[in-house]
């Protein structure tokens, strides 16, 4: 039985379709939820799942090593993250190589980085008048969007959609994918 941590900073869907999709699995489990925000929906649904979670203290994560013995302690085998907003330090990184994943919702390595993330992503993309964004599911390295690509699937965008409509037309490809690539890993 593999052990997934999922990091988390917002309402958790991601979270949610991954421990529904692990429910009753021999594979794996989701044995611990971390968030950097107090009162995020994740939280609840950490609660009503019997989850363990854990509130992540900033100068703690970026200053000492105390995450990593936590999850080290847990047994963590990936790190998966979803919809993290802080960057995930070096020394985290280093602990678990090639072992914590991140998905983002546009095609890399366009709309990356630093303030790319949740609707400023997809305003970005609506912006520019893209006619195709979808979603990227990457290894996690010290930088901001920029490990190995492991998976990419896209959408189309029409004349009439929004950054909210766009919002929607990822989330579904998220919600059906990050499971899948999540036990692709685990099972390799
Ligand atoms: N070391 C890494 N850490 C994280 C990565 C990564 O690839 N390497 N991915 C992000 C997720 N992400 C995009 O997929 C992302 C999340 C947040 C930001 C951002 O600009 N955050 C703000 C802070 C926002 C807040 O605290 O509410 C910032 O850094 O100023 C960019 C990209 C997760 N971690
Ligand atoms: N750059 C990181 C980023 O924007 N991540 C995005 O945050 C959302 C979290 O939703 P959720 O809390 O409902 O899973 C997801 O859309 C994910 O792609």
């Amino acid at each position: 039985m593999k052990n997934i941590a999922i990091f988390a900073s917002g309402t958790g869907s991601n979270a949610q379709k991954i421990i529904d999709h692990f429910r009753n699995s021999a594979i794996a489990r989701v044995s611990m939820i971390l968030c950097n925000k107090p009162g995020a929906g994740v939280f609840q649904i950490a609660e009503k799942e019997g989850i363990p979670s854990v509130l992540i203290e900033k100068e703690s994560f970026f200053h000492t090593d105390n995450y990593i013995t936590i999850l080290k302690e847990a047994g963590i085998d990936l790190i998966v993250l979803a919809g993290f907003l802080w960057k995930v330090p070096a020394n985290l990184v280093q602990a678990f190589p090639d072992t914590i994943i991140n998905i983002h919702p546009a095609l890399l390595p366009k709309y990356g980085g630093k303030g790319m993330y949740g609707h400023f992503v997809h305003e970005a993309v609506i912006t520019a008048r893209e006619t195709e964004s979808g979603i990227t599911i990457h290894y996690v390295n010290e930088k901001y969007d920029d490990g190995a690509t492991i998976l990419q699937e896209r959408c189309i965008i029409t004349p009439d959609d929004t950054p909210l409509t766009l919002a929607g037309k990822i989330q579904l490809l998220e919600h059906k994918w990050y499971p899948l690539i999540v036990e692709r890993l685990l099972t390799k």
